[in-house]
């Protein structure tokens, strides 16, 4: 189906529709599962890292938990593709390093940059809104297979930073910080929770299915639906 909308920012979920979550699943996870006990036992007094293993604690209810059972509850999420923040967050110190010493590269469908490149060459504010980490959006977009992609993206968004991607609260918090009146911000999103709460924000909202995918056959509720970018066609009266 192609669809059109005159709006001046575009909010990007990752996983599932700018890129594979097959790709996620099975190379990044193994990445960061083999190297959550070093994680654990090694730089546990780092701040974020101490941070992230406090979280884990309180909703798991076991305040003496200790690097090994930590480890177990991480690579339990892993398995579920939990979205938990403290995951989230322990992940993307892994994978910011694994970016940066070029071990990791990131995947993109082939439709996706091109289409990036051209919104934001019309003005069209481009960021991203995805469960996972700041660090790691930002070393995923900074090492992909064509270069870094940072110049392309205004701001970057996760569970921490703007709130769970399923309540309208968390899209509320972006449109304050876009300073972009939130109908004339659309969302892109693989899963139709998250479609749902930014409509209910004011937002517009397009699924993507791409076959393949988890939520392909679930599909994205009453949303308009894309395969791909290239069935979106965008028009602003941006001027940035
Ligand atoms: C660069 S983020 C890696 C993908 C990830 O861990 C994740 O949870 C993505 O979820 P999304 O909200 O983008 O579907
Ligand atoms: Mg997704």
């Amino acid at each position: 189906m192609s669809v059109q909308y005159d709006v001046d920012a575009v909010v990007l979920d990752i996983e599932g529709t700018t890129s594979a979550t097959g790709f996620v699943v099975d190379v990044l996870y193994p990445y960061s599962r083999k190297r959550f006990g070093a994680l654990l036992t090694e730089r546990a007094d780092e701040p974020e890292v101490a941070r992230a293993i406090g979280q884990v604690r309180d909703l798991i209810g076991e305040p003496d938990a200790d690097a090994a059972r930590i480890e177990q509850v991480l690579n339990g999420w892993l398995d579920e593709d939990r979205k938990a923040t403290p995951l989230k967050t322990l992940q993307g110190i892994v994978w910011a390093e694994g970016f940066a010493r070029g071990d990791l590269v990131s995947h993109f469908y082939d439709d996706v940059l091109p289409v990036l490149r051209t919104w934001h060459t019309a003005g069209i504010g481009l960021s991203v809104y995805s469960s996972g980490s700041v660090a790691a959006q930002r070393a995923w977009f900074a090492s992909s297979p064509e270069g870094d992609l940072l110049p392309l993206v205004d701001g970057l968004y996760d569970t921490e930073n703007a709130g769970p991607k399923q309540e309208a609260e968390s899209y509320r918090r972006i449109t304050a910080a876009l300073g972009v009146p939130a109908g004339r911000t659309l969302f892109l999103s693989d899963r139709p929770g998250e479609l749902d709460a930014a409509r209910a924000a004011g937002w517009r909202a397009v699924g993507v299915r791409r076959p393949g995918e988890p939520y392909y056959e679930q599909g994205v509720g009453d949303h308009p639906a894309v395969a791909t970018f290239d069935e979106i066609t965008l028009s602003t009266r941006s001027t940035q």
